[in-house]
């Protein structure tokens, strides 16, 4: 299976290199000083003592245009910020065959890939990774987990995402093709918006925010608010589900920051509007109150304004 991955940054370039080590055919477009940079040093992933690098297929836009290739697989793990530039320069690598698998958090990129590509060419991913990178641009794997679900959009049962799937399990990675990947996606969305809301709002990780009063409180309220909205839209987080990301919001003494904040700690511009303006546009239009989300995503757009301004 030929794959591209589309950016080779904390999950692209976490996935990427795992699916290279365990010998699958990837190549990484990437922009001009990404290239540069993986050229120079390679790329590298610290994962706790563990340190690996790699020297992978690299190309360009430039290139790619220049020789339109199709891939079978393309893995979309850009920003949401970089959704619109990032379609034009993986357009000559669909084909007719292309399965393009994004795995940004939230949902308006599905759409905008359908209507670019065509939706028979699009599957939902939903990626549980942590990773970022460091000040070298190396990969640091910052806790165990790395779970990729995919499936149709139709909920249908394709050969094509059971070979996915098996590329990635077949490389180390717990993948899995959830029963309705469009539930899990929102699922995602509303566990990211909670834990993204909680800690831009009150500027610490999961553990901080917990050990203050009415931090708990907060959690809690963040989550239903972003159930609700889930429900509304026929998504409903069942109550076991629910439990699991209130334990993980509201776990005592918990490291836990989303990549939502530490872009807003490092000053770097936010998936603001993908993830949260979305979100509660969606909310008024399903007439679900969001009071907390509404205040999270007006405190990430004044951040937004200044650092894009
Ligand atoms: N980090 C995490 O732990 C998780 C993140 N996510 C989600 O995954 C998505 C990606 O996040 P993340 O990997 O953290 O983001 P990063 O910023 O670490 O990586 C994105 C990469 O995309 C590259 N890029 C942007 N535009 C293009 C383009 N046109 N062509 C090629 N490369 C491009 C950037 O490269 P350049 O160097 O050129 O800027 C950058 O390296 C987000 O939606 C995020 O919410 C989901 C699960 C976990
Ligand atoms: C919370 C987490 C790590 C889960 O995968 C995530 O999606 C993010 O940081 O953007």
């Amino acid at each position: 299976m030929r794959i591209l991955v589309v950016g080779a940054g904390a999950t692209g370039g976490y996935f990427g290199a795992v699916l290279a080590r365990a010998g699958q055919d990837v190549t990484f477009l990437v922009r001009p000083g990404r290239a540069a940079a993986l050229r120079r040093r390679g790329l590298r992933v610290v994962d706790g003592d563990e340190v690996w690098r790699l020297d992978p297929a690299l190309v360009t836009a430039e290139e790619l245009a220049a020789a339109p290739t199709p891939y079978d697989l393309v893995l979309l793990s850009v920003k949401a910020t970089a959704l619109d530039a990032a379609i034009a320069d993986l357009a000559p690598a669909v084909g007719p065959d292309t399965a393009i698998v994004p795995q940004l958090n939230g949902l308006a990129h599905i759409d905008a890939l359908a209507a670019r590509f065509g939706a028979e060419r699009v599957l939902g991913g939903v990626a549980k990774v942590v990773t970022t990178l460091d000040g070298d641009g190396d990969i640091l794997r910052l806790a165990p987990l790395a779970q990729f679900a995919l499936g149709e959009l139709d909920g249908s049962v394709s050969p094509r995402v059971e070979e996915i799937r098996k590329v990635f399990a077949d490389a180390g990675i717990d993948a899995r093709v959830p029963a309705d990947v469009v539930t899990a996606l929102w699922h995602k969305w509303v566990f990211i918006t909670t834990i993204g809301g909680l800690t831009a709002l009150m500027r610490g990780t999961v553990g901080e925010v917990n050990a203050a009063p009415g931090g708990t409180e907060l959690a809690t309220a963040l989550l239903d608010e972003a159930a609700a909205v889930s429900a509304a839209a026929g998504h409903a987080v069942p109550e076991d589900e629910r439990r699991a990301s209130l334990d993980v919001v509201t776990a005592a003494g918990s490291p836990i920051v989303p990549s939502l904040y530490r872009d807003l700690a490092a000053g770097r511009p936010t998936e603001v509007e993908h993830l949260f303006g979305d979100l509660t546009a969606r909310a008024r239009a399903l007439g679900v109150p969001t009071p907390l989300l509404d205040l999270a995503t007006l405190h990430l757009r004044v951040h937004q304004a200044r650092v894009t301004a």
